[in-house]
């Protein structure tokens, strides 16, 4: 390993924002090309400092850790340079260790590398539930964390996924599943290994499941950075065009219903909420105080309230959720459109719910 003082850096210090750094999490089912992403992006030529945290689990070990990789250029200013640093994570698995844990680690290695990476990209083993890993990161500003979560990507194996999913007999189904329904960013890998048929299956199926991600067709894991990160899945304040314009009220008809069954479905709905009445109803559903099947994994909502101009913002993670103002004014087009990811989520039922709400 290097020292600190011999590691040499192209970007300009003072170029880069003291505050904080966005952290990508990269999940997908065993095999899908995780790997091969980050192979991509440490070799790459782009002129970003991304440091690499993987969270793989060596069978039967007892002491389990993170992997960082990062990359800097060498002293000419061309090549790159790797260097390695373990961060040991006394409660082991990421994925059901305490909340600040994994959170704590990430940030104490920061305040160490400060200034030699930018971005973090933080691989999940292929079989992890991406749920609680974005919930571990979806920090509280008040927790005056150096790092914020910028998104889910996802790569999915267009060659096995489908087949995958296909088998009911599998747990993978339910994983493959949660992969999806979260991500922000999909990469539908290995697509020179499908032909324009499975692509087509593969894509409607993707958007039974989470209508709102952004999906890209890739080879070998190869894609513009730029599409997948700096995406600002959970912080931004101005309102995703997905849920301005273009998604239509919609209830999937692909998948059969059934346990274990994720899908999305929106809801629009014109008038202004009663904050009050609304904020209830999203306890309830999220807590699921109604006592139903159905579980919410996701939420995203652009809103009209009552006794304001501008657009809020609505975000739920598991059964954490915040509303973000919005400086974008409405204009008195008082459309509102949620979407929400799950299973056993009834559209009638919760379109009837959130329509109580309306002042
Ligand atoms: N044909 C084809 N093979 C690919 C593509 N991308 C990756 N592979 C191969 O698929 C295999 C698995 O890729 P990895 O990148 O290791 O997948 P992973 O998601 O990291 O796998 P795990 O760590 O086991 O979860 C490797 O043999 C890759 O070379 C692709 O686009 N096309
Ligand atoms: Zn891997």
């Amino acid at each position: 390993m290097e020292n600190d003082d011999d590691i040499p850096t192209l970007v300009d210090e003072t170029a880069i924002s003291p505050s904080k750094v966005p952290v990508s999490i990269l999940t997908g089912y065993l095999g899908a090309g995780k790997t091969t992403l980050l192979n991509y992006i440490l070799t790459a030529n782009h002129q970003r400092r991304i440091a690499v945290i993987l969270n793989e689990f060596a069978s039967g070990s007892a002491m389990e850790h993170l992997q960082l990789t990062s990359t800097t250029d060498d002293n000419n200013g061309n090549g790159r340079q790797r260097y390695e640093d373990w961060l040991e994570l006394r409660n082991g698995c990421l994925c059901c260790s305490v909340k600040d844990v994994g959170v704590q680690a990430i940030e104490q290695l920061l305040e160490k590398r400060r200034n030699h990476f930018d971005y973090i990209l933080l691989e999940t083993t292929g079989v992890a539930d991406p749920l609680p890993i974005v919930k571990m990161f979806w920090l509280d500003d008040e927790l005056h964390s150096d790092l914020i979560l910028d998104g889910l990507i996802t790569v999915i194996d267009a060659y096995h996924g489908l087949k995958n999913y296909a088998d009911d007999r599998h747990q993978e189904k339910a994983l493959w599943s949660r992969q999806v329904a979260m991500a922000d960013v999909i990469l539908v890998n290995k697509i020179d290994l499908v032909s324009e048929e499975e692509k087509a299956k593969i894509h409607s199926l993707i958007k039974s499941i989470n209508i709102t991600a952004q999906i890209y067709e890739t080879t070998r894991s190869c894609i513009d950075l730029s599409l997948i990160l700096d995406r600002h899945a959970y912080n931004t304040d101005t309102p995703p065009d997905y849920l301005l314009k273009n998604i239509h009220e919609h209830t999937s008809t692909l998948i059969p219903h059934g346990h274990q069954t994720l899908n999305s479905i929106t809801i629009e709905l014109n008038g202004k909420f009663d904050f009050n009445k609304l904020d209830q109803l999203i306890i309830q559903l999220l807590w699921n105080e109604q006592n139903t099947t159905q579980e919410i994994v996701r939420m995203k909502g652009v809103l009209c309230l009552h006794n304001e101009s501008t657009y809020k913002l609505l975000q739920a993670v598991g059964q954490m959720y915040e509303f973000i103002a919005t400086k974008e004014n409405h204009n008195d087009n008082l459309r509102n459109c949620l979407v929400l990811i799950g299973s056993n989520l009834n559209q009638e039922y919760l379109r009837e719910q959130f329509q109580q709400c309306i002042t």
